[in-house]
């Protein structure tokens, strides 16, 4: 049985209203309670009855759920300044928020969610015309749950001209019916068409790009294509997500909604992690299928591990990262060879990365210089980004961008929005990518990016 504990902030409320009235100023409230019986999931399809700006992200390593509905401060910026004005406008309203936070819970108090698109300047090009090119959102009500429990905090901006009485009420009113379990049963979608991207096509600027790889302008690049579903009816997000959860649970698992759009996936790939000040990133490039059988799993595990052309790309990404997170951080350690970091439908070259971050640096100073990777992009980075900007044959917007969440204690986390759907009502666009080096065959690379579209497919009505 649910139970609902309502958590009393009305003097909180008019305190801070008081204060925002005697000095013609809008301020940030926050507070945070314990709750005991909530479900992310259920928290998360109620949240719409309340708002249409949701976010949920399940860790890939941990159980660590964060929900966010509504949004008490929204920052979007775009252009090559947009993590450090993200950071700035981030650290100036937690500088001066009215907070009561008596848990010292990492995820908690004034979290900000969110992510940002592939490139720093893309425009809203179809599919992604709800998405700004950044967004993170500090959320009116956030559930935070880990294997301690549950906690819900409260962020609301107060302004002098508040009915404050009326802006209390309203929030009782969105407590109680985010904390009430759903009982909605959500039928999963019939999928009527698949059609592919021009796959031909998408084959034939792998072959170029083989091309251009061998002449030694570029070393390597990623490149993507797109998948577009159309469904018989609008897509259960809440369903996608229970899927995604159950089925991917070495993942992380997101979604992001812009007005009636929803960004949607289960990545593997962590960006990087900050907390208690030790920094952890991933290296994870390089693919394989699992095998049918344990034999045939370990065998394609260790040709995994033996094969020149994925450990190229394995290498590049590591060096990378390496020469990255040195700026950031000391006692950087990284192991010399990989090992394979397996999924439910294929498996990775994997090299973790631990570090110290040094003081006076924040995560999204990291994210900054990481993104993107070799993993996403390509090497020389910037050639790379410019070589997909002329020849993928598909729009990014937020595909393989950052995505995550970052607290006011400077914990948080950030992953590659990859493996990964932008759905809206009954229409999807599904993306997947790989590595390309020299030595890569069209063929192989298609089939790669196909194994790569099994987890999205498969809780959208397609089969795996
Ligand atoms: C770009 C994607 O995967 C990257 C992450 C892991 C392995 C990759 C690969 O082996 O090609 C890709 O670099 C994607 O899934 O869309
Ligand atoms: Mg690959």
């Amino acid at each position: 049985m649910l139970q609902v504990k309502t958590f009393h902030i009305e003097d909180k409320l008019r305190k801070v209203h008081e204060e925002a009235v005697g000095k013609n100023l809008s301020l940030l409230m926050s507070a945070t309670e314990k709750i005991e019986g909530v479900d992310p999931l259920s928290f998360f399809d109620q949240g719409k009855r309340i708002d249409e700006h949701r976010h949920f992200w399940k860790s890939a390593e941990e159980d660590f759920t964060l929900v966010g509905i509504g949004s008490a401060i929204s920052i979007s910026k775009e252009g090559q300044g947009r993590f450090q004005e993200t950071d700035k406008e981030l650290s100036e309203w937690r500088n001066n928020v009215r907070q009561w936070n008596p848990y010292d819970k990492k995820g908690t108090g004034t979290v900000a969610l969110g992510g940002f698109g592939f490139r720093p300047d893309s425009t809203a090009e179809e599919p992604w015309e709800e998405f700004p090119n950044s967004n993170m959102t500090i959320p009116e009500f956030l559930l935070t749950s880990d294997e301690a429990g549950s906690f819900l905090t409260t962020n609301l901006l107060i302004h002098p001209d508040d009915d404050i009485e009326a802006v209390i009420q309203k929030s009782e009113e969105d407590k109680r019916k985010l904390c009430t379990s759903y009982s909605d049963e959500h039928a999963p979608v019939h999928l009527e068409k698949i059609e592919e991207v021009r796959p031909e096509e998408w084959k034939r600027t792998i072959a170029e790009a083989t091309e251009k790889l061998a002449d030694g302008t570029l070393s390597k690049v990623v490149l993507a294509r797109e998948v577009r579903l159309t469904f018989d009816s609008a897509a259960s997000i809440t369903k996608v997500l229970q899927d995604l959860s159950s089925m991917q649970n070495s993942s992380y698992v997101f979604a992001f909604e812009h007005k009636g759009a929803y960004f949607v996936g289960a990545t593997p790939e962590r960006l990087v992690k900050v907390e208690n000040d030790e920094l952890f990133s991933a290296c994870l490039a390089g693919t394989t299928p699992r095998g049918d059988s344990e034999e045939e799993d370990e065998r394609l595990g260790c040709e995994l591990l033996g094969d020149h052309k994925n450990r190229l790309e394995h290498d590049f990404v590591v060096q990378m990262i390496r020469g990255a997170v040195e700026t950031y951080a000391q006692d950087v350690d990284i192991p010399e060879t990989p090992l394979l970091y397996k999924l439910r439908n294929l498996q990775h070259l994997y090299t973790p990365v631990r570090a110290s971050l040094k003081e006076g640096f924040s995560l999204l100073d990291v994210v900054k210089d990481l993104h993107p990777t070799p993993a996403l992009g390509g090497l020389p980075q910037q050639q790379a980004v410019d070589y997909i900007e002329n020849h993928e044959l598909m729009n990014r917007g937020w595909y393989a961008g950052p995505i995550g969440w970052i607290d006011g204690g400077r914990n948080g986390e950030f992953a590659v929005a990859i493996r990964s759907a932008l759905i809206r009502g009954n229409k999807a666009s599904l993306f997947a990518g790989c590595g390309v080096v020299k030595d890569s065959q069209p063929e192989a690379e298609y089939e790669e990016t196909k194994v790569k579209l099994k987890p999205m497919l498969a809780v959208l009505g397609g089969e795996e």
